[in-house]
C-alpha cells in the first residue's frame, strides 16, 4: 500500500508543531517538527474519521478512542488522507461490530442483562455508538447497511438505562415464551407471570418483594431448578439460605420432588440448602476450625445461671460494681417505668428516692421500719427515734422530718430539695451525722468479705440480682449479635439518652469480656461466634466461596452480622449473584437482631438491583387480604402493595368475638376457642385449625385442656389442632386460625411488655410508628388462615388493636353484641 501523507497548510504551519501525518499499514503516525512522533494504532479506533474544512485548512478527527484531532492540514491532502484512513479501518470497525453483537447476544439475549454485564457492554459499545451518532454519513458510506442496522436500533434508546431496560424487557418476554413449558410444570402449580419473572431475573443483585402466601418457596425452588436446567450454573454452586431448619427441610423436599422434571437429571443435583448457622458451620468445618457449641447455645437458663454467678464473683472482687448496679438499676426521674422499687431490706418502695433512702440506711446498718402512709412511705429509724419521709407528692423531692428528738430540726429540712443520690445522701447526713455515703462505704468494705457476702445475699434475696441479670442478659445477646465494640455500645447508649451510659457501658463490657473468656474455657462457641468466625474465615481468604448464586429466604429478618457474612461470600467469591426474598410486612424478629432496614433500604446496601414483586396470594381470600393489608399499611414505612387473591369471597371472613360465654355467664378465652373449634369442625370435619397466642406460656394450659377434651369426647383429633405463637407461626398455614391475646396488658396484644431501654438501644433501629412490629405480627397471624380468621378479644380490658379494628372501617364480622354496640357508637360520632 502506498504511504499517504498530509502536511499542514502553509498558513497552518505557523500554528502547529506537526511536521506531517502519515498513514501506514496499521496506524496513523504524527511526526513533529522537533523530531518526536506519535502513533494511533488502528485497533484503538472506534469509528470513522471526520473532516472539518475551513477556508484555509482542514482538521481531521481520527475516530480513535480519544477522537484525536489533527489540525491545520492542507484541505486536499486531508480529504485523501481521511478517505484512505476510512478504508483502512473499515475491517477493524466491522470486526468490532461483530464482537459487540457477540457480546450483546451473550450478555443480553442468552442471559438476563446484569448490571456488571452492562458495564462491559457499555465500555465496548458506547464509544462506537457515539462516533456513529455524530458521523452517520461516513459510516453508511463505508459499511454495509445490515452490519449497522443493530446500531440504528440501539441509537433510538438514547441512554444506556433505557437501552438496558429495553434489552431486559425483550429478554424477559422471549424467555417467558421459550420456557413456558418448563414454568408450567416445574412446581406443583403453573407459575404465575410474576413468579416467572422473579425466576428469570438473574441480575447481580435481586430483591423479590413478596406478601404472605404468594409462593416465595415455589419461586426459590423454581429459580434453582431453572438455573440448573439452563446450565447457567451447576447445583453445587447454588446456595439457598433458609430462616430455620424446618424451612430448609421444606425447601429441600420441594426441590427434590421436582428434579425429575429437569432435562438432564442424571448429574448430582443438590444445591446447598441450609440455615445461616448451617452455612457458618459448613465454612468452619471446611477450614478445620472448631464448631463445638457451648452449653449456653441451646439453653438460655444456663446462660442466666452463668451471669448470676459472674455478678456474684465480680462483686466479691470489686464491691464498686455492687454500688454501680445499685445506683443504676432504677433511674432517678419520674419517667421510670418501675412502679415498685425493690430494696436491699426486702421492702418495696414506691419512689426512686425512697429506694435510695432505704438502701443507704440498710448499708449503713441503721435499723429502720418502713411504713406505708397515705401520701408517702415513712422511715422510722428505731434507735435514733427519728421519723422521715420523702415528700414525693409535692414533686419537690424534699425530705420531710416527721419526728425528731430535737423539734427545731424539723423545719430545717423542709426546705431541702433533692432528686438524686448525692443530694439525698447530703440531706440524710444532716439528720444522721454518722451516716456514711456510698463512696466512703466502697472503700471501707472492699476488704470485708463477710460484709460483701451479706450484701450479695440481700441483693439476691430481694430480687435485685434477678433484675440485674434480666437487664444485662439481653444486652449481652444484642451486643454479640450486632458485634458491637465498647465504643459502639457507649455511642448507642448515649444516642438513646440513657442515664448513666458510662456505667452501663462499663458493666456490659465487663460482662461481654467475661463471657468470651468463659466460651474460650469451654473450648466452645455460640451461634453468634459461628456467624462471626465464618465471616472472619471468608474475609481472611482462608476459603474461596464456591457459590455462583445465593438465594436468601426471609430477608426481612436478616441481622447485620448475617448480612456481613453474606456480603463477604459475594465479595470474595467469583461473580456471585444474590437473590434476596423477603416481605417487609412480615419482619418480626428485631429482638434477635433482625434489621428491616436491610430490606427497606436495599439499594443503599447493594447498589443497583432488579426488583420483582409477588403480589398474588394463593393461601387466603380477598377478605383476609384486605383486612390484613389495610392493618399493616397503616404504618407508612411499609411498602405499599396491591395484593390480589386467588380466592374471592363476598362476605367478610375475619371475625371478631368477645370472650364472654353467655350461657355460663363468664369470660373465658378457652371456652370461646373451644366453641369455635367445635363449630368449625361441625361444618368441615377435616379442617386444620391453628390457635395462635402472643406468648408461649399462654398456650401451655390451653393445650393441656384441649388434650383432655379431645381424649374425653373424641370430638376432634389432636393432630388437627395446632398451637402456635405469632412468631412461630411464620411460614405455616392452617385452614382456620383463632387469634388470642387481644387484651390490654403486659402480655396482651399489642404487647405492653416493652424492652428495657438498654437492650432497646442496642437492637437494630426500629421505625417510629406505634407498635409497628406488633402490627406486623398480627399481619402474620391473620395470613396463616386459608379460609377464616377468628379473633377472640377481651371485653373488659380492651386491646388497642381491637379498638382499631372496630373504628377503622375494617370490613370484618363482629359477632359480639358488646363490640357491635361500641362500633355503632364510634360510627355515630
Ligand atoms: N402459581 C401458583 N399457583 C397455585 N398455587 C400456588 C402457586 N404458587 C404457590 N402456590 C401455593 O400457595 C401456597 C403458599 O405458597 P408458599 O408457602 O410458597 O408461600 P410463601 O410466600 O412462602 O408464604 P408465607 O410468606 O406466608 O410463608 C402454597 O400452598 C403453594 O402451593
Amino acid at each position: 500500500m502506498s504511504v499517504i501523507t498530509a502536511y499542514p497548510s502553509s498558513i497552518g504551519n505557523f500554528f502547529t508543531y506537526l511536521k506531517y501525518a502519515q498513514l501506514n499499514d496499521n496506524a496513523v503516525v504524527a511526526y513533529f517538527k522537533l523530531g518526536a512522533s506519535k502513533s494511533y494504532h488502528f485497533s484503538t479506533f472506534v469509528g470513522f474519521p471526520q473532516i472539518q474544512q475551513s477556508y484555509l485548512h482542514s482538521t481531521i478527527y481520527l475516530g480513535d478512542y480519544n477522537n484525536t484531532q489533527i489540525r491545520f492540514l492542507k484541505s486536499t491532502q486531508a480529504k485523501a488522507f481521511s478517505e484512505a484512513l476510512a478504508k483502512n479501518i473499515q475491517p477493524i470497525i466491522l470486526a468490532k461490530l461483530k464482537a459487540i453483537q457477540i457480546t450483546l447476544k451473550k450478555l443480553a439475549f442468552d442471559e438476563f442483562l446484569r448490571d456488571s454485564s452492562l458495564n462491559i457492554l457499555a465500555e465496548q459499545l458506547l464509544p462506537l455508538l457515539n462516533n456513529y451518532r455524530n458521523n452517520q454519513d461516513v459510516w453508511h458510506k463505508n459499511i454495509y447497511s445490515e452490519s449497522i442496522d443493530v446500531f440504528k436500533k440501539l441509537l433510538n434508546f438514547n441512554t444506556i438505562e433505557k437501552l438496558s431496560a429495553a434489552l431486559r424487557h425483550n429478554y424477559e418476554q422471549a424467555t417467558l415464551q421459550a420456557r413456558k413449558q418448563f414454568y408450567d410444570v416445574i412446581e406443583s402449580n403453573p407459575l404465575t407471570i410474576e413468579q416467572r419473572l422473579a425466576v428469570i431475573r438473574d441480575n447481580d443483585k435481586n430483591l423479590i418483594l413478596a406478601a404472605a402466601g404468594t409462593g416465595k418457596t415455589s419461586v426459590m425452588v423454581a429459580k434453582a431448578l431453572d438455573l440448573i436446567d439452563r446450565k447457567t450454573t451447576s447445583a453445587d454452586k447454588i446456595l439457598i439460605l433458609a430462616y430455620n431448619k424446618a424451612a430448609a427441610s421444606e425447601l429441600t423436599a420441594r426441590f427434590n420432588k421436582n428434579t425429575h422434571k429437569l432435562a438432564n437429571n442424571n448429574s448430582p443435583l443438590t444445591p446447598h440448602i441450609m440455615t445461616f448457622h448451617g452455612l457458618a458451620r459448613f465454612i468452619l468445618t471446611q477450614c478445620n476450625l472448631p464448631t463445638a457449641l457451648s452449653i449456653f447455645a441451646d439453653d438460655a437458663n444456663k446462660q442466666t445461671s452463668w451471669l448470676t454467678l459472674w455478678f456474684n464473683q465480680a462483686i466479691n472482687q470489686n464491691i464498686k460494681l455492687f454500688y454501680q448496679l445499685l445506683s443504676t438499676l432504677y433511674v432517678p426521674d419520674n419517667t421510670s417505668s418501675a412502679s415498685i422499687y425493690l430494696t436491699l431490706s426486702g421492702d418495696k418502695m414506691r419512689t426512686y428516692q425512697e429506694f435510695l433512702i432505704s438502701n443507704l440506711l440498710f448499708i449503713n446498718e441503721i435499723d429502720f421500719k418502713y411504713e406505708l402512709l397515705q401520701q408517702h412511705g415513712s422511715f422510722h429509724l428505731t434507735s435514733e427515734n427519728i421519723k422521715v419521709a420523702f415528700d414525693n407528692n409535692k414533686g419537690l423531692g424534699r425530705i420531710i422530718v416527721l419526728d425528731y428528738p430535737n423539734k427545731k430540726m424539723i423545719n430545717r429540712f423542709n426546705q431541702n430539695k433533692g432528686f438524686d443520690q448525692k443530694n439525698i445522701e447530703q440531706q440524710l447526713k444532716i439528720i444522721i451525722p454518722h451516716l456514711k455515703n456510698t463512696d466512703e462505704l466502697v472503700n471501707q468494705y472492699q476488704q470485708n468479705s463477710r460484709y460483701k457476702n451479706t450484701l450479695i445475699k440481700h441483693f439476691t434475696d430481694c430480687g435485685l440480682m434477678k433484675l440485674a441479670v434480666d437487664r444485662y442478659q439481653p444486652c449481652l445477646q444484642a451486643q454479640r449479635t450486632e458485634r458491637l465494640s465498647p465504643r459502639e455500645i457507649k455511642t448507642r447508649f448515649v444516642h438513646a439518652n440513657i442515664i448513666n451510659s458510662e456505667i452501663h457501658t462499663d458493666i456490659l463490657v465487663k460482662i461481654t469480656k467475661a463471657y468470651s473468656e468463659e466460651l474460650h474455657q469451654q473450648k466452645a462457641i455460640d451461634f453468634d461466634d459461628m456467624i462471626n468466625n465464618a465471616y472472619d474465615v471468608v474475609t481472611q481468604k482462608m476459603l474461596m466461596p464456591q457459590w455462583s448464586h445465593i438465594l436468601v429466604d426471609e430477608f426481612q429478618d436478616i441481622s447485620n452480622a448475617r448480612y456481613q457474612l453474606l456480603d463477604a461470600l459475594i465479595t470474595q467469591g467469583n461473580q456471585v449473584k444474590l437473590t434476596a426474598v423477603g416481605d417487609d410486612w412480615q419482619s418480626i424478629y428485631r429482638f434477635s437482631g433482625g434489621d428491616l432496614t436491610l430490606t427497606t433500604q436495599f439499594e443503599k446496601l447493594v447498589g443497583r438491583y432488579s426488583l420483582s414483586k409477588l403480589q398474588k396470594t394463593f393461601r387466603y381470600n380477598n377478605s383476609i387480604a384486605e383486612v390484613a393489608g389495610q392493618f399493616v399499611m397503616k404504618n407508612p414505612e411499609q411498602y405499599k402493595k396491591h395484593i390480589v387473591t386467588h380466592e374471592q369471597v363476598s362476605q367478610p371472613q375475619v371475625f371478631l368475638h368477645d370472650d364472654y360465654i353467655e350461657h355460663h355467664n363468664k369470660k373465658s378465652y378457652y371456652d370461646k376457642a373451644l366453641n369455635l373449634i367445635k363449630n368449625i369442625l361441625k361444618r368441615s370435619p377435616q379442617a386444620s385449625i391453628a390457635v395462635i397466642a402472643r406468648y408461649r406460656f399462654q398456650l401451655t394450659s390451653l393445650r393441656e385442656k384441649f388434650k383432655q377434651q379431645s381424649s374425653n369426647s373424641h370430638s376432634f383429633l389432636e393432630s388437627q389442632i395446632f398451637f402456635w405463637t405469632y412468631h412461630s407461626a411464620k411460614g405455616l398455614e392452617a385452614d382456620y386460625v383463632i387469634l388470642l391475646s387481644f387484651d390490654n396488658s403486659d402480655f396482651g396484644f399489642p404487647a405492653k411488655n416493652k424492652n428495657d431501654v438498654l437492650v432497646e438501644a442496642l437492637l437494630p433501629s426500629a421505625d417510629d410508628f406505634p407498635n409497628s412490629e406488633e402490627r406486623r405480627l398480627l399481619y402474620v397471624g391473620l395470613t396463616r388462615a386459608k379460609y377464616q380468621a377468628h379473633i377472640i378479644a377481651s371485653q373488659e380490658n380492651t386491646s388497642e388493636f381491637n379498638n382499631e379494628l372496630l373504628s377503622g372501617n375494617y370490613n370484618i364480622q363482629v359477632t359480639s353484641t358488646y363490640f357491635n354496640e361500641q362500633r355503632s357508637s364510634i360510627e355515630l360520632m
